[in-house]
């Protein structure tokens, strides 16, 4: 199998969870929340290079930096939108490996995947044509709203599931992909657009991403439960 890179977007500016500062670098049981997303990659034998993305490098943010600077290598190129920090990061990174290189795009607000998920993601596609993501069948009935905070319908659930991260591609394709459609939400729905059918791997309802305040302690709670399980408590 070709080499796994990863790119995790960390350029957000997490207005829906508000507080001082970007909630990337809010503590995560002491530690900035990215710093546990990056472990997760970089205690992982067939991850090559890990680039998080950032909208200047670790120094200029003031923020502590553990990491190998080998492994982990920041890139200052974080743009407005999720799907343009992606691109900027891949832009910079086409020269430095080859268009078949395996990348997988993991949002730094998801401190919590598990290494079973991500071996799982990684096993399932590493011979697959387009690639995939991790994701999770809904499990609750679905409402769409009129126009006065009523229910206007529920929904068909059959078959739909909700996108988490790894998202993991060709480095080429996903370019290409991302330039032709600068507006999608993840990385599946850009190569969707060019006709293709990433697989869908099952996730894990654990792969939480912080969005709002409360999700911080979902998060917290998880990573105690992971390690009493790990220290046999
Ligand atoms: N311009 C952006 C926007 C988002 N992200 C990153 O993409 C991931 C998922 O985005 P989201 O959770 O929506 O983060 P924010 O955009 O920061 O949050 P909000 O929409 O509440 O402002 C996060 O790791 C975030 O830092 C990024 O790198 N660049
Ligand atoms: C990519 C993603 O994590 C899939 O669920 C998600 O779409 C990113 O969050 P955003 O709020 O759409 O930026």
């Amino acid at each position: 199998m070709s080499p796994c890179v990863v790119i995790i977007p960390a350029g957000g500016s997490g207005s829906r969870f508000g507080g001082p500062v970007p909630k990337q670098f809010s503590l995560l049981d002491g530690v900035p929340l990215l710093h546990h997303t990056l472990r997760i990659f970089d205690a992982h034998p067939r991850i090559f290079k890990i680039y998080p993305v950032l909208s200047a490098l670790p120094e200029d943010l003031g923020l502590a930096w553990p990491f190998s600077s080998t492994r982990v290598q920041p890139l200052a190129c974080a743009g407005p939108t999720r799907a343009q920090t992606v691109l900027n990061a891949l832009q910079s990174l086409q020269s430095l490996h080859p268009p078949d290189t395996w990348v997988l795009v993991h949002d730094a607000a998801r401190p919590c995947l598990s290494r079973a998920a991500l071996d799982r993601l990684i096993q399932t596609l590493q011979d697959d044509p387009v690639g995939g993501l991790l994701a999770i069948p809904l499990s609750d009935t679905l409402k769409r709203q009129n126009d006065h905070d009523c229910v206007a319908t529920t929904l068909d659930r059959t078959g739909l599931w909700a996108a988490q991260t790894p998202q993991m591609f060709r480095l080429g394709s996903l370019l290409e992909a991302l330039r032709a459609h600068p507006a999608a939400t993840d990385e599946s729905s850009a190569l969707e657009g060019m006709g293709l059918e990433p697989r869908l791997v099952m996730g894990e309802i654990t792969n939480l991403k912080v969005t709002w305040p409360a999700d911080l302690i979902l998060a917290q709670a998880i990573l105690e439960v992971c390690h009493a399980h790990r220290s046999g408590i």
